[in-house]
């Protein structure tokens, strides 16, 4: 099944777009965890256990696992979020030489979507591109300051790059696998590229620690899809929006393991109930 109908149909059956962010800092980690053989792991498996209910995606950033232990913890992760019917996107923001995109798309073997760079053009994505299963959501507009520096250039048409990487991006979707990565931290460029985009699927971070906007982010992060697609076939808006520390650190201050967790799942019950408000 492809990414964008599985991801429909889990928005439908569990009526959520929450995305929930798995990056276990080791640095945050509880203590109780630290003797265990992978504590990323036995850390991601309290948070699923606590926020799967309400999950439409898991989402991985890559940076948090980028060691030897770390793809170890990563790909227990992934097989523990699938075994709980949850579709995991790894935030990885890969792109590069076609030749070197080749190894990166094999990410996609494991996990059933992954965030991509456009800066080296379309021909460093066509092996994302190429994989008709797989989600595949391109940086449009970043949630950081810094996303101004680049992204905000205005071209010789007037336009935004940012738009205009959008437009690029819903040319590129010929298999109605692709998404674009819009931060909430930026309501009206979000507003923007909706516009200039109808339907491609949003994945939208930005909302929980960094003070995003959460209403902006389902008003214009979640589109319906055409014809065809589970989406129109459900009637369903299909989108993501993410928080990563907001829910899974929710707990820092819980004062024992049981209740770390389930402060984590109250905070992704809370963002559900909360962008279920404007859906
Ligand atoms: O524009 C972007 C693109 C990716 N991210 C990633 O999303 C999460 C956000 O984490 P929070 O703890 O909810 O702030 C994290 O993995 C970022 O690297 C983003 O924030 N903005």
């Amino acid at each position: 099944m492809r990414f964008f109908d599985r991801l429909a149909a889990r928005i439908d059956d569990r009526d959520t777009v929450v995305s929930v962010g798995l990056d276990p800092d080791p640095d945050r980690i509880p203590e109780f965890l630290a003797d265990h053989d992978l504590p990323r792991w036995a850390f991601n498996r309290r948070i699923i256990d606590a926020t799967h209910e309400h999950a439409a995606c898991f989402k991985p950033n890559a940076a948090f696992y980028e060691d030897a232990d770390g793809w170890r913890a990563l790909q227990e992760t992934v097989a523990y979020a699938h075994g709980k019917d949850v579709p995991v996107l790894l935030d990885a923001k890969r792109a590069d030489i076609g030749n070197t995109t080749r190894q990166y798309a094999k990410l996609l073997d494991v996990v059933d979507g992954i965030t991509v760079n456009p800066y080296l053009g379309r021909d460093s994505l066509a092996p994302f591109l190429s994989r008709e299963d797989a989600g595949v959501f391109v940086l449009a507009r970043t949630s950081n300051a810094g996303g101004t520096d680049f992204q905000d250039l205005e071209l010789a048409t007037g336009e935004p790059l940012y738009e205009r990487v959008a437009t690029r991006a819903s040319e590129w979707n010929e298999h109605g696998n692709v998404g674009l990565v819009v931060g909430a931290t930026t309501p009206d460029e979000l507003e923007a590229v909706r516009e200039r985009v109808p339907h491609l699927p949003f994945l939208v971070p930005g909302v929980g620690a960094q003070g995003g906007d959460a209403e902006a982010a389902v008003e214009h992060g979640l589109t319906e899809l055409p014809a065809g697609t589970e989406s129109a076939a459900r009637g369903v808006d299909v989108g993501l929006v993410n928080s990563s520390r907001g829910i899974i650190f929710a707990g820092e201050n819980a004062r024992g393991e049981d209740e770390f967790f389930a402060a984590a799942g109250d905070a992704a019950r809370r963002l559900k109930r909360r962008l279920n408000q404007h859906r």
